[in-house]
Formats: C-alpha cells, sequence, structure tokens
C-alpha cells in the first residue's frame, strides 16, 4: 500500500518510519522540508508540497502541532485541497477540536474526497513501537481501507462513528492526562516539602489503586528534573484548551482541568512549552515557591 505523510515532528516521524519499516511505500512533505532527508535514507520519497503527495498517493495520513495547522496545510495555497478528488481519502491523525475536523471533512467531502479523523493516544515510544491507540471516526469505508496501515500503526483502534467523535474523545482523554500530571506534581512537592522520599512516594503509588504508567515512565525523570520531550508541554496545554472549550460548549464545570490548564500556562510563560509535558512539575514548584516566600 502507498500512503502519503504530512508531518515529521515527534509522532509523524516515528509513524512514518513504521510504515516504511512494514514494507509500505511512503511519501512524505514536512513544512521544514530539510526534515524529510531521514526518511528517504529509510526509503521515503518526498512530495514538495501537501498538494504534490495528495497528487501521488490514493491515501494520506497527516500529523500535525495544532488546528492552525492542520487547517493551513489543507487550505493554503498548494494545499491538500487542490488535488482530493473522487476516489482519495485524507486521515488526519492530529489532535483538534471537533469544528477544526468538520471544517476539513465537509471541503473534502464537497471535492469528491473521503475523509476520516484518527487522533492517537500514546507517545513517542508506542508509536516508534507500532503501539498507539487509534480513535477514528467519519468515513467508515475510509476507514475499513486504513485498518493495514492502523494495524501497523497501533494496537487498538476505535471507530467512533461521524466526524467529531475522536477529536471529542481524543480531547477527553487528554483532559484527564493533563490533570494527572498536575496532580503527580503537587505530590511529588508535597512529599519532598513534608521531609518525605519523592523516590519512596513513586514506589509507594506505583504497588497501589493509582499505579499507572504515566507515573512508573514520568516519575523518575521529573525528580531528576529531566524533560526530554515526547509529548511537548505546547500541545498539552492546547489539548487542555481545546478540552476546557468543549466542556464550555455542553456546560459541564472542570475545575479540576481549569486549574491544571492554568498550571500548564504558567510553565508555557517560563519558556518550557517545548520540553516534555512533565515539565509542569517545574511550575508547581515555582507557584510553591513563591507561596512559601
Ligand atoms: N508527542 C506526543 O506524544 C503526541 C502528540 N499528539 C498530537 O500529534 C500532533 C503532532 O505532535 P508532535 O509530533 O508531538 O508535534 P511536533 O511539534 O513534534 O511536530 C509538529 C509538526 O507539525 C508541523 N507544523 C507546525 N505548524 C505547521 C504549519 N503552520 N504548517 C505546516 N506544518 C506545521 C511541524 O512542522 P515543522 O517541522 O516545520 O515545524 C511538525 O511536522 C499534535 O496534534 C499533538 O497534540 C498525539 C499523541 C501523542
Ligand atoms: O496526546 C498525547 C498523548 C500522550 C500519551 O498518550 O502518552
Amino acid at each position: 500500500m502507498e500512503v502519503g505523510f504530512l508531518g515529521l515532528g515527534i509522532m509523524g516521524k516515528a509513524m512514518a518510519v513504521n510504515l516504511l519499516r512494514h514494507g509500505f511505500g511512503v511519501t512524505v512533505w514536512n513544512r521544514t522540508l530539510s526534515k524529510c532527508q531521514e526518511l528517504v535514507e529509510q526509503g521515503a520519497s518526498v512530495g514538495e508540497t501537501p498538494a504534490a503527495v495528495i497528487n501521488k498517493c490514493k491515501y494520506t495520513i497527516a500529523m500535525l502541532s495544532d488546528p492552525s495547522a492542520a487547517l493551513s496545510v489543507v487550505f493554503h495555497k498548494d494545499g491538500v485541497l487542490e488535488q482530493i478528488c473522487s476516489g482519495k481519502g485524507y486521515v488526519d491523525m492530529s489532535t483538534v477540536d471537533a469544528e477544526t475536523s468538520s471544517k476539513i471533512s465537509e471541503a473534502i467531502t464537497k471535492k469528491g474526497g473521503y475523509f476520516l479523523e484518527a487522533p492517537v493516544s500514546g507517545s513517542k515510544k508506542p508509536a516508534e513501537d507500532g503501539q498507539l491507540v487509534i480513535l477514528a471516526a467519519g468515513e467508515k469505508a475510509l476507514y475499513d481501507k486504513m485498518v493495514p496501515a492502523f494495524d501497523v500503526l497501533g494496537k487498538k483502534s476505535f471507530f467512533l462513528g461521524e466526524v467529531g467523535n475522536g477529536a471529542k474523545f481524543k480531547l477527553v482523554v487528554n483532559m484527564i492526562m493533563g490533570s494527572m500530571m498536575n496532580a503527580l506534581s503537587e505530590g511529588l512537592c508535597l512529599a519532598d516539602r513534608s521531609g518525605l522520599s519523592q523516590q519512596t512516594l513513586l514506589d509507594v503509588l506505583d504497588l497501589g489503586a493509582i499505579a499507572n504508567p504515566m507515573f512508573k515512565l514520568k516519575g523518575p525523570a521529573m525528580i531528576k528534573g529531566s524533560y526530554p520531550p515526547a509529548f511537548p508541554l505546547k500541545h498539552q496545554q492546547k489539548d487542555m484548551r481545546l478540552a476546557l472549550a468543549l466542556g464550555d460548549e455542553n456546560a459541564v464545570s472542570m475545575p479540576i482541568a481549569a486549574a491544571s490548564n492554568e498550571a500548564f500556562k504558567k510553565a508555557r510563560s517560563l519558556g518550557l512549552g517545548d520540553l516534555d509535558f512533565s515539565a509542569v512539575f517545574e511550575a508547581v514548584k515555582s507557584a510553591k515557591d513563591s507561596d512559601s516566600a
């Protein structure tokens, strides 16, 4: 199967490499075109523009940073819309809001193309290992065509019905994840200020009812103040913001998510946006420092 791939950031690169390893033909494009070189060395072809990739491939996947990037790659000059047509499928795996996804879906469908949103749970390592969880919604016929690719990229894929459901699902999941990261940060801070061992706290958490892979993976690095980006903090804050907007639309009060969003915003203002989202711990620590000053 030949697929196009737009966006070679942390996730897109790992996913495209994975497809190549499993025998897919892959034509890549990235805004910073030089990032395509590494993929070419592993057997990919390059399209000079998103339109060129769509022209070449029957199915194209996108993995872009946020709603504005997802929209610009479709609607701007040399974008997806210039070449999408009957028989071609476009699969946006970026984390965006339902409104963005619907705008893209409508435009593509109007041109006769098929659209699927398919955001993912799982970060850099699961992307490298083909262990993502795929939350797809939109055109079921396109979902069925994409199953061989999803089987390579993920350990499980869900088809969730109409466009928007995948986007909303992903935002709910990441809202919970962002709040959990803040709770862990406050717990580590409180343990330390109370004269307790942070490592022992992690050991205790890992043995009890709230043990989870995220605390286990990120906790030890957080104690060391090490935040190599797997999931950039700026993207987690984008997801909290979009989840809060979904809460507004549905009149759901989410004070825990709102407080967590404030901590992620604070972390961004401290210049931590490109680090892993666990760097919110630094913002939590700095807030506690100023409280006790
Ligand atoms: N990292 C993770 O753990 C996970 C991330 N996600 C989601 O996946 C998406 C990608 O994340 P990730 O790979 O980490 O992000 P990165 O920041 O590493 O990569 C972002 C990609 O988007 C491109 N891009 C940004 N702005 C534009 C624009 N205006 N026009 C065209 N291309 C643009 C970048 O191009 P360039 O190289 O030129 O900057 C790059 O290819 C995000 O929506 C994120 O929320 C979902 C699950 C896990
Ligand atoms: O959107 C990013 C999700 C990261 C994860 O699921 O570990």
